[in-house]
Formats: C-alpha cells, sequence, structure tokens
C-alpha cells in the first residue's frame, strides 16, 4: 500500500474516531445538562402539581374536620331518634352543606348505620336519611374499613352505586370527647371536573398523578388506571404506580423512594427524582408526599419531549464541522509539507536505482525536508560523478586486457588469438567485398638446433628479432602475428598474387639477413592467396601445404599455395 493511501486511510480513521468521541462527548455533555435541568423542573412541577390539588382541597378538609367536630352532631350521634336533637343536626349539617364547595355533605352513623346526604340541588333536604349501611354490603366496606382502622381522616376515590356518581371523599371520623366513634362525616366532590382541573394539564411531556399511601393510583388521566375504592381492596389487587413503568426495577425505585419519603418525617417536604421507563420513554419521575393527605404526587417529565437533544443539534453540527475542516487542513499542509516531497523524493531514488542518473526536479522543501532532498540530490550526483569514474576505468582495464590477451609477450606481436580474430574479420570483409587478401605462414629453420646450440635465451632474441624484420617490413594496413613456438602469420590485405609473391620472399630476405651469436637465422615461408568465400580451416590447410613444400624443398624459400 502507498505512503498516499495509508496515509489517506490513517486521516479517515482520525476523522472517524475523532468524530465518534466528539459526539459521544457532546452527547454525555447535553444529557448531563438536560439531566440536571430535568431535576430541578421536576421539582419544581411536583410542588406546583401539590399545590394544585391542595389548594382547592385544604379548605374542604378543614371544612370537614369541623363537622366531625360539632357538639350538635355529635349529641345527636349519640341519640339520633331524638326529634329535638335531630332538628338541630340537619340545621348544622345544611349550614356545612352550603359552604362545601361542592354543596353536599354526608353523615354516616356508626351506632344506626344511618347515611345522610344532601346534595347541591337540595334533593334529598326532605329525606336526608338515605339509606343504612350494612356490614355485609361490599358498597359500604369503606365505612366499616374506616371504623376498624380508626383512621381519623381518608381520603377516598370511589363511585357511589347509590348516588351513580365517582367522587373523591373526604372522609373525618367523628368522635366524642373520649375518643369513641360516633361515625364518619365528610364531603364529596365529583372526580371528573376535578381530574379535569388538577391531573389533565395540557403540558406536552408531563404526566402528573396521584397516588395514595400505598402506591395505588388515585388521580390520573387515563381514568381506567385508577383505583377506585383501593382502601378496601386486598393488597395486590391494586392498580398501583408498577402498572406505568415498564420495568420492574423501576417500580421498585419508586416504591423504595416513597418509602423513605413516607418514614422520614424530616424528609417529607423534599422531593425525590428517579430516572424510569415509561411506554418505553426514558422519564424523569419527581415524587413528593403530601402528608395533609396521605398521598404522594409522582410527576412524569418525558425530556425528549421537554427538551428534545435535537435542540443541540446545530452545536454539534458545527462542532464536527469544525472538527472535520481542521483535519481536513491538517491532511491537506501534511501533504504538501511531507507526503508530496515524499513521492517525489521516492520517485527520484526509484530513477537512481533503475541507473537513471540524470539529475532529478524535486520540490524545494523547507526544513528538514527540504535538508533531505538537498542531501539526497548531492548523495545523487556523486553517485552520477563516481560512477562515470569507475565506467571509464573499466574501459581502460577491459582495453589493456583486451590487448593483453592478443598480444604475445616476448615479440609483441599479436598472438595466435588476436590474429584468429583479424583472420576471421578478413575472411568476412573479404566475402563481403569480394576482395582477397593474403596468408604468409613462416617456420624458423631448424630452430630446435639453435636452441640446442646457443640456448633457449638466443633462440628467445632471435624471435624476437624475426619479429622486428616481419614488422619492419610490412605495410600499415597488413598485420603480423607470433601463431606458436617459431611459427609467425602474416596477413596482406588487400593483396594479389604478385604483392603476395614479392612480400614472401622480401620477408624471408629479410630474416635471413639476421644473425644471432654468429649464427644466420633463416626461414621457409608458404603464402597463399584468400578467395572469396574460403574458409579459415581451408586457408591454414593451403598456406601451410605452401610451407611444408618450402621446408621439402631444402627450407630457407618461399613457396605459393596454388
Ligand atoms: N628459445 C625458444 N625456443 C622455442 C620457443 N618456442 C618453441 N621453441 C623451440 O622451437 C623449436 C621448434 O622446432 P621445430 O619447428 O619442431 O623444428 P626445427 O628445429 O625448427 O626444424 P624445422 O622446422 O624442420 O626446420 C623447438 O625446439 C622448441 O623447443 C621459444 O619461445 N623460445
Amino acid at each position: 500500500m502507498s505512503l498516499k493511501t495509508r496515509f489517506l486511510l490513517l486521516a479517515t480513521c482520525l476523522v472517524l474516531v475523532a468524530s465518534v468521541a466528539a459526539w459521544t462527548v457532546f452527547h454525555r455533555i447535553t444529557e448531563g445538562i438536560i439531566e440536571q435541568w430535568g431535576e430541578r423542573v421536576a421539582a419544581i412541577q411536583v410542588q406546583y402539581d401539590s399545590g394544585r390539588l391542595l389548594q382547592p382541597l385544604e379548605r374542604e378538609i378543614a371544612l370537614a374536620r369541623q363537622m366531625a367536630d360539632s357538639i350538635v352532631l355529635q349529641r345527636w350521634a349519640r341519640d339520633p331518634d331524638d326529634t329535638g336533637l335531630t332538628a338541630q343536626a340537619f340545621a348544622e349539617m345544611e349550614s356545612f352543606r352550603r359552604n362545601f364547595r361542592d354543596n353536599s355533605y354526608f353523615v354516616a352513623l356508626q351506632g344506626s348505620g344511618g347515611y345522610y346526604h344532601n346534595n347541591a340541588a337540595n334533593d334529598y333536604g326532605e329525606a336526608r336519611l338515605r339509606y343504612r349501611l350494612r356490614p355485609d354490603r361490599p358498597a359500604d366496606a369503606w365505612f366499616y374499613r374506616l371504623i376498624e382502622e380508626g383512621r381519623d381522616f381518608h381520603l377516598n376515590v370511589n363511585p357511589d352505586v347509590e348516588l351513580g356518581v365517582t367522587k373523591l371523599w373526604i372522609d373525618v371520623l367523628m368522635r366524642d370527647d373520649d375518643g369513641e366513634i360516633l361515625g364518619v362525616v365528610g364531603t364529596g366532590m365529583e372526580l371528573e371536573p376535578f381530574l379535569r382541573e388538577v391531573v389533565d394539564i395540557q403540558q406536552p411531556g408531563i404526566t402528573t398523578l396521584f397516588v395514595d399511601y400505598n402506591g395505588a393510583i388515585q388521580l390520573y388521566r387515563d381514568r381506567r388506571l385508577i383505583d377506585y375504592a383501593s382502601f378496601v381492596k386486598p393488597e395486590g389487587q391494586k392498580r398501583t404506580l408498577d402498572l406505568l413503568v415498564d420495568l420492574p426495577r423501576d417500580a421498585e425505585a419508586l416504591s423504595a423512594m416513597m418509602r423513605d419519603l413516607r418514614d422520614a418525617p424530616d424528609q417529607q417536604q423534599s422531593v425525590r427524582t428517579e430516572f424510569v421507563t415509561v411506554e418505553g420513554k426514558r422519564h424523569l419521575a419527581g415524587v413528593a408526599f403530601l402528608p395533609a393527605l396521605g398521598w404522594f404526587e409522582v410527576t412524569l417529565l418525558d425530556l425528549e419531549t421537554l427538551m428534545p437533544i435535537d435542540g443541540f443539534m446545530p452545536v454539534a453540527v458545527v462542532f464536527v464541522l469544525t472538527l472535520l475542516v481542521t483535519l481536513l487542513v491538517f491532511h491537506l499542509v501534511l501533504r504538501r509539507q511531507l507526503l508530496a516531497p515524499l513521492v517525489a523524493l521516492e520517485g527520484a531514488m526509484q530513477r537512481v536505482k533503475e541507473g537513471d542518473m540524470s539529475p532529478s526536479e524535486l520540490p524545494q522543501g523547507r526544513g528538514e525536508m527540504g535538508r533531505l532532498m538537498q542531501h539526497f540530490q548531492s548523495m545523487a550526483g556523486a553517485i552520477q560523478r563516481h560512477t562515470r569514474e569507475l565506467e571509464a576505468r573499466v574501459r581502460e582495464r577491459t582495453e589493456e586486457l583486451e590487448a593483453v590477451a592478443t598480444r604475445d609477450v616476448l615479440t609483441g606481436l599479436m598472438n595466435r588469438r588476436g590474429m584468429q580474430q583479424w583472420l576471421e574479420e578478413q575472411i568476412l570483409r573479404a566475402s563481403r567485398e569480394s576482395t582477397h587478401f593474403g596468408l604468409v605462414w613462416l617456420d624458423l629453420d631448424r630452430f630446435k638446433e639453435l636452441n640446442d646450440g646457443l640456448g633457449h635465451a638466443a633462440g628467445d632474441q632471435a624471435l624476437v628479432r624475426v619479429a622486428e624484420a616481419l614488422a619492419d617490413g610490412l605495410r600499415p594496413y597488413d598485420r603480423a602475428s607470433r601463431w606458436g613456438g617459431d611459427e609467425f602469420l602474416v596477413v596482406l590485405s588487400p593483396c594479389d598474387t604478385q604483392t603476395l609473391t614479392r612480400v614472401a620472399e622480401r620477408l624471408r630476405q629479410a630474416v635471413a639477413a639476421i644473425e644471432v651469436e654468429g649464427t644466420t637465422v633463416t626461414i621457409s615461408v608458404g603464402a597463399c592467396l584468400a578467395v572469396p568465400g574460403e574458409d579459415l580451416d581451408s586457408l591454414l590447410k593451403r598456406a601451410d601445404e605452401a610451407l611444408y613444400q618450402a621446408k621439402a624443398e631444402g627450407r630457407n624459400r618461399a613457396r605459393l599455395a596454388v
């Protein structure tokens, strides 16, 4: 993989990693902000919602308590058949009826089981005793349970079978001075308008509900989930807060918060918050205890709706864009400052490696990169110079070696190898140009005897002298060579029979003039004229035969082959 590709990949990876990291950090930060904000909003919302419930209720509760404390009613409760007391009690009840918000009241007596009631329309002004409560009647269970538990005050959401309405009942125990329970008094407010006013708030993302001491739902916008008459239901059959949250651990967390608030009096003014999942969405639940009612107020905030994280999107987009642009600029600068010079340098190095020593055009970088370029150019120049010098020296040496290889050491003439090459060239040329050349084969006469008689050094001297004579007697374009031992070959090019005969004889005579240590040196000569197309073997054979003839005829003579 090329450096460029790797660099690009690295830059891409960096961009991806940085973007993911930036996104994660952004998400964490915004979530943190939203959570903190949500917790404060939940606390405020819980108190606001509690206030909305308590404000209308507190007055009613106080009035119901006054009613329970009424001496007139208590006296009558002990003797409900007394006509005088009954008249006074009815007047007292009417007085409270006018004051209650719903303009209705109820009085249920412990002793007689009489249930007295009048409504806003004064429908029962003449028949206030509506019916008699019976312990075996499920609809009357609330009364007997309240008496049994001795709870002085209770809020009860309950449909009234007799009256055909569902009401939020304020039940207050009526006791005499000795604490003996005489009955239950109070008022009921129609649930529907109350729900509309308190929990049907049209604030998107905010859900308000009220649950009782045990977590059973009392006021909630979805009427189907309200746990009517939960007071008399056995545990396990109540519609509790668990129905609203998706996860058991969320239900457990809410129960724990309610327990803490209920059991620690100093905590009762505070608001607890916890994240829970409702209908698949994360909500912040705020819980407050309302000691005056014995209920809990629960506010569920859908943070995604109230403060969608999308609101932060422009910040994220600007952040990521800035990051991308920074990385892009960084990449471009690095590419220009580092990558492009390196690629050019790599190309130049590759050319040098392949033997191209011509100077490369490299970009003029700055700093380390600039120095690297200069060093490389100096280095390439030095290599180029050294290579040229080396090549010249090799050429020289080769020429020297070639010269040595084709020269005879003793005489300085061309040796057999050199002559063979020369002969082959002449054969080709003769064939190409249809010309003739002459070959003269010379062999010293009785050289063995000279060697034996005068010594080897004298023999060498004779050979050198013969060589000199041959060289002197030739034209510039002729060649003489020592063929081996005491044999010499001479090539005359171009040549004809006449010239050949004349030169052969002249050479013989030149040698015959040589004297070594008083001994005359003679030579026998065999010559032949090469015809175009004749090969070397045939040529040598004919010259040798002529030489043989010269030897045979008595030596020191020249013979021309036919
Ligand atoms: N001194 C000297 N002698 C050489 C050299 N090379 C060959 N010889 C001798 O040359 C002689 C060649 O003898 P031949 O050509 O066989 O015979 P010859 O004595 O010349 O007789 P003919 O050729 O028949 O006249 C041998 O005794 C070789 O030892 C050399 O480089 N120096």
